[in-house]
């Protein structure tokens, strides 16, 4: 087929369920890339050869271009205003408690609401409605109490959320239309941590990201550590906290691993926000101008990032080279280039409108340059041996059916799609992949036997491909 579209999605694999997934695929020793290409263009009747030179180019083309990226995270400290202080109140009210929570923690009125002053907390009274997260001890290994904060007219007030608004817009989702809502409170004390996880959304359409804001209370430790890939960015909240009318925040996609160190001293308090994705950009009405203060987001202090991203648009000769080497690809009629993302997705969050960071940037670029795309689900399988101190690596990017979806899900009667198994040499943009330099030794494989169930894989889908 000639002409060109570009795809996208994938499914998270872990290298064991990356095994079983080849065992069901009925794959045998011959699935790298190069030989799946060989064989199309055997059966295009085109030439491999200039096929892989196209290819190998593209590659670098396209991770120069995601070494460009955007950022992962955003996060700073700031100050509430000096008007905003009487207003920036904090209503809380208690979890319902568990038959087992009850018998420990008997003093919480569970009928009883606490306000408190977000620029200045009061601790004894937040704690006086505190019960147990709900999620406990085993999952979290930690202590942390949480109630819920219920969403009322006035709280918190506009002018706080819209300068975390501002600021995630600015700096993460780079103006996509998005809405804060309001999550929970986390109160960690000495000895408190949570350890690494990703958010559920509970909103898997729209979820974007996590908003996390430190209120003023004095602790020590207690870092925020979250990470992208290879990237893992601190946001050491301490320094500041306890300062009355401070609170310092972080930002970070819903698909970054993150975790809290252990308190040392004091307690540290976060409110937390999800991040969503609205469907339009809705213009601020002359009411919300009134209340809201001119924002001078430049007075907000940022963390330094670990990886500073260079950012911004994408440079004209990358444009005319990416552009030149899809023509040729298509020019001598190879269908399909698939594209990894570097970001991981929902199935249902999987829409042009809801990408992340660099993918936003490349698939604006793609489009840009007059591509078709289609955003298609894939199974990554990566595999990592040893054998005779010799390392190899090996990534393969499979077609994937909602039915494969469905099954891995625990739809009922869903089984496994053993048809329609096409190989596509897909192209990692950022730094993850090297597909074109991959080895084919996956024929040899000879570990373990393993069985996955569903429950093994996660919420998220491995990002991939464009075609
Ligand atoms: O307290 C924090 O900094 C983050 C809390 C968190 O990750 C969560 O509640 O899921
Ligand atoms: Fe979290």
């Amino acid at each position: 087929m000639k002409g060109n579209q570009l795809g996208w999605v994938a499914f998270e694999s872990s290298p064991e369920v990356g095994d079983a997934a080849k065992r069901w695929l009925g794959l045998d020793g011959s699935c790298d890339w190069k030989t799946a290409c060989k064989k199309q263009c055997k059966e295009l009747g085109i030439n491999f050869k200039t096929v892989r030179h196209h290819l190998a180019r593209t590659t670098e083309i396209a991770q120069s271009i995601g070494d460009g990226g955007t950022a992962f995270c955003y996060g700073a400290v700031h100050r509430f205003q000096e008007h905003d202080i009487k207003h920036a109140l904090l209503l809380l009210r208690p979890v319902k408690l568990t038959a087992a929570n009850k018998e420990k923690f008997n003093d919480i009125d569970e009928g009883r609401s606490v306000l408190t002053s977000l620029a200045d907390l009061n601790m004894d009274s937040v704690l006086s409605v505190c019960s147990p997260a709900p999620y406990g001890d085993l999952l979290t290994e930690s202590t942390k109490l949480d109630p819920t904060i219920p969403r009322e007219e006035t709280f918190p007030q506009p002018v706080f959320e819209h300068q975390l608004l501002q600021a995630v817009k600015k700096h993460l989702v780079h103006g996509q239309a998005v809405r804060l809502v309001p999550y929970k409170l986390n109160i960690y004390g000495e000895g408190d941590f949570f350890k690494p996880h990703k958010d559920t959304p509970v909103n898997p359409q729209h979820f974007i990201g996590t908003v996390v804001v430190c209120l003023p209370s004095k602790f020590s430790g207690g870092e925020l550590l979250v990470s992208h890939g290879s990237t893992c960015q601190t946001f050491d909240f301490a320094e500041h906290s306890g300062k009355p009318g401070v609170y310092q925040f972080a930002a970070f996609y819903g698909d970054c691993l993150h975790e809290i160190k252990p308190v040392t001293e004091g307690r540290r308090v976060t409110l937390t926000y999800h991040i969503l994705r609205t469907e339009t950009i809705s213009e601020p009405d002359a009411n919300d101008q009134k209340i809201y203060w001119p924002l001078d987001l430049g007075q907000m202090r940022a963390f330094p990032l670990a990886r500073l991203p260079k950012g911004g648009p994408v440079p004209q000769h990358l444009q005319k080279a990416l552009k030149a080497q899809l023509s040729a690809l298509s020019g001598i009629g190879y269908p399909y280039v698939g594209f990894i993302l570097q970001h991981e997705y929902t199935r249902s969050g999987l829409v042009p409108e809801g990408l992340k960071g660099g993918d936003k940037v490349f698939f604006d670029l793609l489009r840009e340059i007059g591509w078709s795309l289609r955003l298609l689900p894939v199974l990554v399988v990566e595999e990592q041996r040893q054998s005779e101190g010799y390392q190899s690596h090996t990534q393969d990017v499979f077609s994937f059916t909602k039915q494969d979806f469905e099954f891995l899900n625990g739809k009922e009667d869903a089984e496994f799609d053993h048809g329609y198994k096409d190989e596509i040499p897909f192209i990692w943009y950022g730094e993850e992949g090297k597909v074109l330099e991959q080895d084919s030794t996956l024929g040899c494989y000879e570990g373990n036997y393993y069985e996955p169930t569903r429950e093994a894989l996660s919420t998220y889908s491995l990002a991939s491909s464009l075609i």
